[in-house]
């Protein structure tokens, strides 16, 4: 999820252990059975943020095969409610917050970069909700 605030874009680095250790992504997880994407980002962010996000759009989905896993991100662009507690690092080795100009100088797992260009293309758009 890209989760806009004040001009920025939220990014997390994943944590030491894990699939990726070290590499920052965009925020969000697996689906469980029978859950959309929007129900399962809000219950991951509940986990990993602990904080209320409303979606503004969905960008189109970006499958990416890494040597060990295929994955499918399912982008959603998305704010703070205006209640939400700031998000705090619960599951993740740091957070940071970028203009999205600056989102290609940190290391971004291999799979967010065709996000991220989705979400260039999206913001050149004119920011169309769908
Ligand atoms: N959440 C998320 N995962 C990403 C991104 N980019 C990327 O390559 N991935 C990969 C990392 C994992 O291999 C996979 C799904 O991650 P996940 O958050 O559901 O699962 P996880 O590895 O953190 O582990 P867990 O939640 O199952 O404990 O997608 C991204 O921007 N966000
Ligand atoms: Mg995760």
């Amino acid at each position: 999820m890209l989760l806009e605030h004040n001009d920025r874009v939220l990014i997390a680095q994943r944590p030491a252990g894990k699939h990726l250790a070290g590499w920052w992504e965009f925020p969000g997880g697996k689906l469980e059975a029978g859950e959309d994407a929007a129900t399962a980002l809000h219950r991951e962010l509940d986990e990993e943020l602990g904080c209320c996000i409303e979606v503004i759009a969905a960008l189109p989905a970006c499958p990416h095969r890494y040597e060990t896993v295929s994955i499918v991100l399912h982008p959603l662009v998305a704010r703070l409610t205006p209640d939400s507690p700031a998000p705090s690092p619960h599951e993740h080795a740091a957070l940071d917050w970028l203009p999205v100009e600056q989102l290609d100088t940190v290391p971004l797992a291999a799979a967010d970069l065709p996000v991220l260009a989705a979400y260039r293309t999206w913001l050149r758009q004119g920011r169309p909700s769908t």
